[in-house]
Formats: C-alpha cells, sequence, structure tokens
C-alpha cells in the first residue's frame, strides 16, 4: 500500500502543483527517510510508492475530532458546542456514504486535575472516572455519534505518547533547560508579555500569570518556523475559516519558540521516558490521544498500528483558543516523528456570557443537561448550531432560543407537515394518491427545493453550518407559502372537480418535508426520524437514508403516512403563563383552540 506523506514532507509540498499526475523525485519519504522514492499524485494528496507501515487505508475515513476536554470540572454548553457541531459533520459524512471515525474523549492529567480529587477527597483516577462518565452520558443526552473515546489515562495512549517522545528525542528535537516565564495555570502555557492584560493578567482567564522557572524537557519548535511558514502558504486549506489562517500565519512570522513539555512538579500524569522524576506535559500527551484513539481492541498499541486505522486526520474541530496548539505545535511535532498532518483544523469561535468566554476556569457556564431536559436534544442541537455562526462568537439569550425553536422547528416545519398530513388524511385516507416526481413535473417549487438542497449541500462541505440550516429552513419556508397559495382545502371542498390537483399539492409539500428531514438530520437527528416516522417509514428506513435521496421522487402512490401528531411541541414559558390572569389565560386558550380547529378544518 502506498505511504502517504501528504503536507508533511519538508520540501514536497511543492510538487503538489506539478502538472504530471505521475513522477519521480528525489523528495524523502517520511517513514524510511529515503531519497529516491517514487512518489504520485492521487486524490490531491501526495503518495510514496514504497511498501508502508504507516499507510493509511485505500477508502480512507473521515476522520474528525473534538479536543480532548480537561476533566477540570464537568462539561458545560462550550464543550458540548464543539461536540455537536462535529456530530453535524460527521452525520452528514455518513449520509454522503463516506466511513468515518468520530473521535472524542477526555484529557486527565496534570496539576488540576490533582487538585481537584484533592478538593473532593478522590483519588485523581476516581475523579476522572466520574467526570469522564459524565462528558459520555451529556453526549448520550445530546444524541452524538461518536465512534472512539479517548482517555488519556488508558494505557494503550500512555505506550502512544511513550513511543512518539522516544521518536521526536531520537530525532535530536528534544533538549533539557531552565525556563523563566510568565504562566497562566488556567491555559497551561507560558504568555508572552505583550499578550497580557495589566497585572499580567492572563485575557482569557483574567487571572494574573504567575512568574515560573522550570527545569524541563523542550521541544525544538523554532527548527520548523521554515517548514510552518511553507506549509501555511501553500495549504491555505489547512487552518479554517480563513481569518484564522491570517491569525495562525502572523504567530508563526512572529518567531516560534521551543515550549516545555514535562513537568517536575506533577506527579499526575505520564513518567518521561529514561527520567520518572518528570511527567509529560498536555501537548505531548493530549494531542497523542487523536491518534492513540485510532487503536482497534485487543491490537498491540504502537504508532504504527494506529495510523494504519485512519490517520491522518480528516477535521481537527476546535475552539480558538487552542488554535495555536493544533496548528502550529502539533504539525511540528508530527513533522519531528514523521507522521502525516491532518488535512484540516477549524477553529471556532466561543459562547459568550457578557462577553467573555464561557469556561470551567471563570465558572460562568450554561448547564446544557439543563437544556437538553428542558427542550430536548433537537432544540439545543439546532439553536446553538444555527444562530451561531461557524467560526464566530456568540451569546445565549433564553427569549432568543425559545423565539427561533418556535418559529423554525415548531411552526415552520413541524406545523407544516401535521396540517397537511391531516388535510391528506381527511381526504385521502392517508395514502399518497399520485407519484411524487409525476406531480411535481414542471413545478418551479420542485425546482426550489432541488436548488435549496445543492445549497445546504455545499455549506455542509464548507463546514457552514448555519447556513446550512437556513438553507433548509428556507424549503420549509417555501412549503408554507406554496400550500397558502394553493389551498388545496378549499379545493378538496370543489369535490371530485379539485381532488386531483389537491391530493397533487399535498404530495408535493410532504415530498418537500421528507428532503427537509434528510437534509436536516445531520442538525436535528430526532426531530428528523420523528417526520420521517410520520411519513409513514419505518427506524430501519431512516437509519438506512442516504444523501442521494435528497433528489426528488421519493414519494410513491399508495403509501400510506402515519396518523398526524405534532412531531415538535412549541416551548411555552412557564413563567409567561403563571403571570398571566385567569382571563389572558382564558383568551389565550381560546386562541389556541380556534387555532387548531382551523388546522383541522384545513
Ligand atoms: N465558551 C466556549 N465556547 C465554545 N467552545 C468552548 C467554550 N469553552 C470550551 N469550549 C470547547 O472546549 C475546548 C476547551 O476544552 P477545555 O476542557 O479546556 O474547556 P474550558 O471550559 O475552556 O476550560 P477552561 O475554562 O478551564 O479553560 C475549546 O477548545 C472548545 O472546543
Amino acid at each position: 500500500m502506498a505511504c502517504r506523506v501528504q503536507y508533511s514532507i519538508q520540501n514536497g509540498l511543492r510538487l503538489f502543483s506539478s502538472s504530471s499526475p505521475n513522477f519521480h523525485t528525489s523528495v524523502k519519504c517520511q517513514r524510511t527517510g529515503l531519497r529516491n522514492s517514487k512518489f504520485f499524485l492521487s486524490k490531491g494528496s501526495l503518495n510514496c510508492t514504497c511498501r508502508a507501515s504507516y499507510a493509511t487505508n485505500a477508502a480512507d475515513p473521515f476522520v474528525l475530532t473534538t479536543p480532548l476536554y480537561y476533566v477540570n470540572a464537568p462539561p458545560h454548553m462550550g464543550s458540548a458546542y464543539t461536540t455537536i457541531a462535529a456530530d453535524a459533520i460527521a452525520r452528514f459524512q455518513r449520509l454522503l456514504g463516506k466511513e468515518v471515525i468520530f473521535i472524542t474523549g477526555t484529557d486527565e492529567h496534570g496539576e488540576k486535575i490533582a487538585s481537584a480529587a484533592a478538593a473532593n477527597g478522590s483519588s485523581p483516577s476516581e475523579h476522572c472516572d466520574i467526570i469522564s462518565e459524565g462528558y459520555r452520558a451529556l453526549w448520550k443526552e445530546l444524541d452524538i455519534s461518536y465512534d472512539k473515546f479517548i482517555r488519556t489515562t488508558d494505557p494503550n495512549h500512555e505506550a502512544i505518547v511513550k513511543e512518539f517522545y522516544s521518536k521526536v528525542l531520537a530525532k535530536g528535537d528534544i533538549y533539557r533547560a531552565d525556563y523563566e516565564g510568565l504562566y497562566c495555570v488556567n491555559c497551561e502555557e507560558y504568555k508572552d508579555e505583550k499578550e497580557l492584560l495589566d497585572n499580567n493578567c492572563c485575557p482569557v482567564h483574567l487571572k494574573p500569570c504567575l512568574l515560573r522557572k522550570e527545569d524541563n524537557y523542550f521541544f525544538a519548535l523554532s527548527k520548523y518556523q521554515k517548514q510552518l511558514e511553507e506549509i501555511l502558504i501553500e495549504n491555505p486549506d489547512f487552518v479554517h475559516p480563513s481569518f484564522r489562517l491570517n491569525e495562525v500565519q502572523g504567530w508563526v512570522k512572529s518567531g516560534l519558540r521551543d515550549f516545555s513539555i514535562s513537568r517536575a512538579s506533577v506527579s499526575w500524569g505520564i513518567p518521561v521516558p529514561n527520567d520518572t522524576k518528570q511527567t509529560i506535559y498536555v501537548w505531548f500527551d493530549a494531542l497523542l490521544g487523536y491518534i492513540s484513539a485510532l487503536l482497534e481492541d485487543n491490537k498491540q498499541p504502537s504508532l504504527q498500528t494506529a495510523i494504519s486505522s485512519g490517520w491522518p486526520a480528516s477535521l481537527h474541530l476546535i475552539g480558538k483558543d487552542i488554535l495555536r496548539f493544533h496548528a502550529v505545535y502539533w504539525p511540528a511535532m508530527l513533522m519531528s516523528a514523521g507522521i502525516s498532518l491532518p488535512k484540516k483544523v477549524f477553529g471556532h469561535g466561543f459562547l459568550t456570557k457578557d462577553g467573555m468566554k464561557m469556561g470551567k476556569s471563570l465558572g460562568n457556564t450554561l448547564e446544557p443537561t439543563e437544556l437538553v431536559h428542558r427542550f430536548g436534544p433537537d432544540a439545543v442541537r439546532y439553536f446553538f448550531l444555527k444562530e451561531v455562526e461557524f467560526g464566530g462568537d456568540g451569546d445565549y439569550s433564553e427569549d432568543r432560543f425559545i423565539n427561533i425553536i418556535n418559529a423554525n422547528l415548531a411552526n415552520t416545519i413541524g406545523n407544516l407537515l401535521n396540517r397537511t398530513l391531516g388535510l391528506l388524511r381527511k381526504n385521502c385516507q392517508s395514502t399518497i394518491m399520485v407519484d411524487s416526481a409525476i406531480a411535481a413535473e414542471g413545478n418551479a417549487f420542485k425546482d426550489i427545493v432541488g436548488n435549496l438542497v445543492d445549497k445546504a449541500r455545499q455549506h455542509y462541505e464548507n463546514l457552514e453550518l448555519s447556513s446550512a440550516c437556513e438553507a433548509v429552513l428556507e424549503i420549509g419556508n417555501a412549503g408554507n407559502v406554496y400550500i397558502d397559495e394553493k389551498a388545496p382545502w378549499s379545493l378538496f371542498k370543489q369535490g371530485e372537480s379539485g381532488f386531483e390537483t389537491a391530493s397533487k399539492d399535498l404530495v408535493i409539500v410532504l415530498e418537500a418535508i421528507r428532503i427537509v428531514a434528510i437534509a436536516l438530520s445531520p442538525i436535528t437527528p430526532s426531530l428528523s426520524l420523528r417526520i420521517y416516522t410520520q411519513l409513514g417509514y419505518s427506524e430501519d428506513q431512516f437509519n438506512a437514508v442516504s444523501w442521494s435521496e435528497t433528489r426528488w421522487g421519493g414519494l410513491k402512490p399508495g403509501h400510506i403516512t402515519a396518523q398526524p401528531k405534532p412531531v415538535f411541541a412549541r416551548i411555552e414559558l412557564e413563567t409567561d403563563l403563571n403571570n398571566a390572569t385567569s382571563e389572558t389565560k382564558k383568551a389565550s386558550k381560546k386562541k389556541e383552540r380556534q387555532k387548531t380547529e382551523k388546522v383541522v378544518e384545513a
């Protein structure tokens, strides 16, 4: 099998622009270190023809990762945000028919964990078990379809970290030295004085950085300055969104400093090979989790076996707080170890509260479990993915949350389905009377739906999740306009003369909603399943659906839909209802009743 050396060979990157699809060069092979290997271009990647122990599968899986969350405290809405986004991307890729390996997990070593455990009167490992399980439980509540959950306290991970460390050491990129600087305990990194606020406060955690002097092992990041500059110029796709690429290029240009990769004072960690007085520090530990997660059960833990199970990652999804480590430190570390680089790093923005990053250290977090219990997983997923432009920051407000969810999911989509199925039941015994493809022949609405689905697909592919939601919602809006204009309830009243047109119109709207269900399923998987079930399909049929089925023409004559019942209940503000006088309560109940009657009558 060919040995992939994508992005990461020192001087091979220029070859991407070669006009020849197959050529021989004197580029150095990553694995063997030999020159004169044979290389060829395939699917945009530079591949080496030597027999590869670091080979990736021919049909590359789509490997995507969330950060490994630090178990210093339970998860919050910020941690959930990255994971929801990753899940939407994973589900979209699966709809496209890709084999997906979706990796998430927990980072469990370090000073803060040991102190948090001591504060609770538990051992570090007991503490990690509890918090890590909290992450898994939340992912279940949020319908997160991860494939691998890696914990950095896993013995297999430890073996990978040690092997990686030894490789980088053998390359001559690790040395021991004293270091003195201003250190933010919460970021767990030394800071440049120029990036700090007054009193040397960390701009993220608003706490003063401490002057620290350490005798540590260092990674020679500065050696990779030129190669990183080249990679960023020649692979602008490596960092997304593009404005974050500029940030990363700025950091690299301003000069890279070697960074410390061990701690003498921390015992809760993986010991440095050949120096058990020091433990390995976060980046040489947690980042390796992306590789060790790929290990298959019962296989010998080695870099070679892990890498051959799917590396390089297609996408690292992270918050902008850890962009530097993923887009600068990590590629340099991988180059040093002779391992391919990930294809893309996407740094999204922050969920904020009063303008400040929501985070465990500041304690200004929003409780995701509470939101899920009150509003359900679909509402939480949809709101944050649609309302926060992916890449930028976004603030949460409960009023906005309720308004958006009611308007988009309950009204535009849920109510459209419910009223159309109600009409079909009343007039056509819940039966699709005509092939949806024939019903929509020459119909402009069908073309509108087709264009919007294509748009949604493009947005998903470009990781523009908010725009993908918008495009799908537009189908719902167009469906509402269509049914209101056509008014099939009036046509049915005309008897036989209006029946054919009216029943065709119902099929057209239901077909559009079927397409909405698939196209929105990466964002709202449970709601999409409920829509599919209402349309008369089984759960197995829904689970087997692919993106190609967003093509118009799924509903066939004779197909029977289910008894209509609301797929998404409107959120009512309890406080509003409680505060209302009994008179206004009565009035609003009457209004609701009238609305329902209108829907049933329609
Ligand atoms: N406010 C937030 N908005 C968006 N994503 C966040 C937010 N907070 C955390 N994350 C996600 O979690 C990652 C950081 O994980 P970590 O476990 O360190 O959480 P944290 O709450 O930021 O911790 P701390 O407050 O101690 O820095 C970020 O890169 C991002 O993926």
